[in-house]
């Protein structure tokens, strides 16, 4: 089965995204690997796709942002690129008002999941708006603030208006908010290619036979039932689950029925629809120093307990 590597560009309007996109298109085009980008903006005309060169398929998705409206038509967009283009790699350029966690529920979905290989989140960080950051409205603050945290790696960009001192302020701020990330500082988002493909090769903490993404910060997890399960037992299992775990979905199937649920557990809130055919019964999950393994053994238990 091919996996295809998918990178979240991330980082506030204006920040410099589609420079460092294009960088990693003309490294692209250098390796000769098959490329997709998807792209979102807020209006309903997007420029940057004319930076994008032909060759490469381009799924845009206009009218809103990934991370609130449009999930459904992101996730057939992906499934569209993985079943006709064959991509090897993803590049998804958010919206700059998107949140990581939101970005990254909205990729990874569980007709997929195994066919994506989520390197990580690169955010750009502009150095000029993160000094005037308190100037913002509380909202826009919080999410530069998560677009930091959830980070893989940190460009600190536009560092040619900074002074030395300024520099060495800004990378100690930002490391002090998300030591596991590798911060750099870049002009025009010139970053050493290598830093950028290494992202999956810093993983850790990997549960046996599973699908572990993303481990620095925002992990994720993806497991398949092979038989249905007791519903009651499931929902003991939900209670029993970190607060650390912001989103779940997946196909489950319990005792009593032929077809499977979809099911949907955002911040505490679990939510069934019944399907109305056959589906893979993967569940996907997202969180934060959450320990897999764990996770992975209790899910099993739930089937043994059948
Ligand atoms: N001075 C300076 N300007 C930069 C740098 N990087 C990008 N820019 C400029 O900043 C502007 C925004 O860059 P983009 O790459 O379009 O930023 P973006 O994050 O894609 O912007 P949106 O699509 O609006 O979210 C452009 O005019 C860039 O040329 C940098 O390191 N220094």
């Amino acid at each position: 089965m091919n996996v295809a590597e998918v990178y979240i560009l991330s980082g506030f309007l204006g920040s410099g995204k589609t420079t460092l996109l294009k960088r990693l298109l003309e490294d692209e085009k250098k390796q000769g690997r098959k490329v997709a980008v998807m792209m979102n903006e807020l209006g309903k005309v997007s420029i940057d796709s004319d930076r994008v060169g032909d060759d490469i398929p381009l799924k845009e998705l206009l009218d809103g942002c990934i991370c609130c409206t449009i999930q459904d038509k992101l996730e057939a967009q992906i499934q569209g690129l993985l079943a006709v283009e064959k991509p090897e790699v993803i590049y998804i350029e958010t919206t700059g008002a998107a949140h990581p966690v939101e970005v990254l529920d909205a990729v990874l979905s569980p007709l997929f999941a195994h066919q994506l290989n989520v390197k990580g989140i690169i955010s750009v960080v502009d150095a000029n708006r993160w000094s005037a950051r308190k100037t913002l409205s509380p909202q826009v603050q919080q999410l530069l603030l998560e677009q930091v945290r959830h980070a893989d790696l940190i460009l600190l960009n536009k560092s040619d208006e900074l002074s030395e001192a300024e520099k060495a302020q800004l990378n100690f701020e930002i490391q002090s908010i998300n030591p596991n990330a590798l911060s750099i500082l870049t002009s025009y988002a010139k970053v050493a290619m290598n830093q950028v493909r290494s992202l999956s090769t810093r993983k850790k903490g990997k549960a046996e036979g599973s699908h572990v993404h993303l481990d620095l910060n925002l992990s994720t997890f993806v497991h398949q039932f092979k038989n249905p399960i007791n519903q009651s037992d499931f929902e003991d299992f939900l209670r029993t689950l970190p607060d650390t775990i912001y989103r779940i979905k997946g196909y489950v199937k319990f005792e009593y029925s032929t077809l499977p649920y979809l099911f949907q557990f955002s911040y505490g809130m679990p939510l069934y629809m019944k399907e109305e055919m056959n589906l893979p019964l993967n569940m996907v999950f997202i969180g934060e120093n959450v320990h897999w393994d764990v996770i992975k053994e209790k899910l099993m238990k739930l089937e043994k307990n059948m």
